[in-house]
């Protein structure tokens, strides 16, 4: 149906409450998909406020949004979402309205689109870079099938860093399927933007000289047209063609096969349904070029759209301002108590680098930042590159600290293999988010990191139980170690213990033992250290005599300290926040086998699936991992019966 034509509507009504489907998006004229838009845009604000949730890259995309779905035919079309976090706006227009209430809540809606939530989500996601490698395999397999959909990828001007997304259009080149890549250029990541794309995608936007010359270019092409016909237009486009290969980032894009439009505006409807019914049609690879606002339409987070990325909710609808509560103060995070450790370290010490990989206000490398801005590095969301640059830079004698976030780390895991450990490089890796992250769910957990770094020779692995140990651990491993060390700590708030100003180092390869007893071996891995002491405290009031140890490393693990276990413990209980497979349960049961030591071992870990989102208590419910459930099973466990 043409843009023009009207449905009516109620003025006092929300044209929102009429949209079941996208379908009833088809026949909204511009000022309707405009006011449709502004509705979506306060009901995104109104559900953040009040129970928290990504935000300001989704206030940036509702245009874009409401054209996408008034344009296309979702979901025999694909969209697929780069990282997701954008998508609360394509929830609600999907049918997810009544339910969006419940995002990222137990049970609920997740935060991310996903394929088991809803027929027009095409491609889960969560992590970034990964929409133009989807787009290009579900095109390659609609041009073998003839199912005939089209498809499109909405990327971010940060997500764009990633390398995945370069593969990608590569390899989209060279396919020449019908894919449109939408680059929602808005010069932010989490934080703002970096690197050589990101100078590149200012200067076609401010470069005025280009639009002018652009404007004046196609003027003479009208006037050339009617005077001296096709030849001249065609020579004259050729001009602008060369024009624009030398001045525009179009050019790099067409470079690799896409075809380059934009740069337009994407919060102006006309000219995005405009754009988008162009090129809709076009048979072959093809980038439109969109520059928003993140936070659009919520000034406090236009105004710090680092700060709004994400909010926990309890704010103001107008203000943004959060009330405060009496609560009493909390603990220094984790990541807090890192961030300042590394700055006291780094300040003595020159050789001291910190890198990020698009995360340095959630690393807490924005203190390093702050505090000693030429060793920082945000090299982009290229977490496999950030790894192979800390290898290069310890190969010149400096201590590179790499801070990237468990679930992310996994996009690394040759470059930590082959680039830094087979080389025996001094590289710290402060993983971060280790263990589960709640509401964000099974794409941000860090339930691999234990698995997947116990395999690689040469790694040291360190697991500290609470903030004191973490500093010690990141002084152990930039100072009392040669090699590749790993350090993984959880999200959020340590348990407050009082910090010691200076840095005691760890005994390399050795655990601790917090608490003799005679019967059961509870040994843990991490902050929950501190339930597995409660719990032995409950055992021994009903009469188990209960060993506790805090293993502190993982690689390598304090054999001395097992066998000794083992020789006053008739079970063995490993507790750690890491799938059971392969984490330190494994490394306990490796050594038992190694010494000819046969004791039953219980795994106390996160089951083998993928868990699910939601808040830290329900999670460490549904997985057993809260104290009443380690208490059950290891009650069922040490009596002999099963679980
Ligand atoms: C592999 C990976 N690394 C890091 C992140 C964390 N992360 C989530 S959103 C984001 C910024 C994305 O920027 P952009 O694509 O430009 O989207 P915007 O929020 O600006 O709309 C980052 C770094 C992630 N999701 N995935
Ligand atoms: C979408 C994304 O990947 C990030 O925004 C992530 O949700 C941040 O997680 P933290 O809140 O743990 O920093
Ligand atoms: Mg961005």
């Amino acid at each position: 149906m043409p843009d023009s034509v009207t449905v009516p509507i109620h003025q006092d009504k929300l044209l929102l409450s009429e949209i079941k489907s996208p379908d009833d998006l088809k026949k909204l004229s511009i000022a309707e998909l405009q006011r449709l838009a502004e509705e979506c845009r306060n009901e995104v604000i109104n559900l953040v406020a009040e129970n928290g949730g990504h935000f300001a890259s989704t206030l940036g995309v509702v245009e874009l949004t409401v054209a996408l779905h008034h344009v296309y035919n979702s979901p025999h079309d694909k969209i697929i979402w780069d990282v997701g976090h954008q998508a609360y706006v394509h929830k609600i227009l999907t049918g997810r309205r009544e339910r969006m209430h419940t995002n990222r809540q137990y049970g609920g809606l997740a935060g991310f689109p996903k394929i088991s939530e809803s027929p027009y989500d095409a491609f889960g996601t969560g992590h970034a870079s990964t929409s133009i490698s989807a787009a290009a395999g579900i095109a390659a397999a609609r041009d073998l099938s003839g199912s005939g959909e089209k498809v499109i990828a909405v990327i971010g001007d940060g997500s764009m860093t990633g390398g995945m997304a370069f593969e990608a259009m590569n390899h989209l080149g060279d396919l020449k399927s019908d894919v449109l890549v939408i680059l929602n250029d808005n010069q932010m990541a989490i934080s703002p933007s970096t690197g050589g794309l990101k100078t590149h995608l200012i200067n076609i936007t401010l470069n005025k000289a280009y639009n002018k010359t652009r404007k004046f270019i196609w003027n003479s092409i009208s006037l050339l047209n009617n005077e001296f016909g096709d030849a001249a237009k065609n020579a004259v486009r050729k001009l602008e063609d060369g024009f624009k290969a030398a001045f525009t980032p179009g050019a790099f894009f067409e470079a690799l096969g896409l075809r380059y439009f934009g740069p337009i505006d994407g919060h102006n409807m006309e000219q995005l349904v405009k754009a988008l019914r162009e090129i809709q049609e076009l048979p072959h690879p093809k980038l439109l070029h969109i520059v928003t606002k993140k936070g659009k339409g919520f000034k406090p987070a236009e105004d710090n759209q680092s700060k709004w990325h994400a909010h926990s909710g309890g704010f103001d609808r107008i203000t943004g301002i959060t009330p405060k509560t009496d609560g009493k103060p909390q603990p220094p995070k984790y990541q807090e108590v890192f961030g300042e450790a590394l700055v006291e370290l780094a300040m003595k010490d020159a050789r001291i680098t910190a890198i990020t990989a698009a995360m340095p206000s959630g690393t807490s490398l924005d203190l390093f930042q702050n505090a000693l801005p030429n060793r920082f590095y945000d090299v982009g969301i290229a977490e496999a590159h950030a790894v192979t640059f800390a290898a290069g830079q310890a190969t010149k004698g400096f201590l590179p600290v790499c801070a990237i976030y468990s679930t992310f780390l996994q996009r690394a895991y040759d470059q930590i293999i082959h680039d830094v450990a087979q080389q025996n490089l001094h590289v710290v890796f402060a993983i971060d988010r280790a263990g589960l992250v709640g509401e964000d769910g099974p794409t941000h957990h860090g339930s691999f990191d234990l698995s997947y770094l116990h395999a690689v020779p040469n790694l040291t692995v360190m697991v500290p139980a609470d903030e004191q140990e973490l500093r010690d651990m990141l002084y152990t491993a930039l100072y009392e170690i040669n090699g590749p060390v790993a350090i993984r700590y959880p999200r959020g708030n340590g348990n407050g213990i009082e910090l010691r100003k200076t840095f005691t180092p760890v005994e390399t390869g050795k655990g601790v033992l917090l608490r003799e007893g005679s019967e059961i071996a509870l040994l843990s891995a991490g902050p929950l250290t501190g339930m597995a002491l409660d719990v032995a405290d409950t055992l021994q009031k009903e009469g188990l005599n209960v060993s506790v140890a805090n293993m502190r490393f993982l690689k390598p693990v304090d054999t001395a300290l097992i066998e000794k276990l083992a020789g006053c413990s008739t079970h063995f209980a490993v507790i750690e926040e890491n799938s059971v497979i392969g984490g330190m349960a494994s490394a306990v049961i490796d050594c038992l086998n190694e010494k000819g030591i046969a004791r039953p071992v219980l795994k106390i870990g996160l089951p083998d699936r993928f868990i699910t989102h939601g808040s830290m208590t329900e999670l460490y419910r549904e997985t057993g991992m809260n104290a009443e459930a380690v208490l059950k099973k290891i009650r069922a466990f040490y009596s002999g019966s099963t679980m």
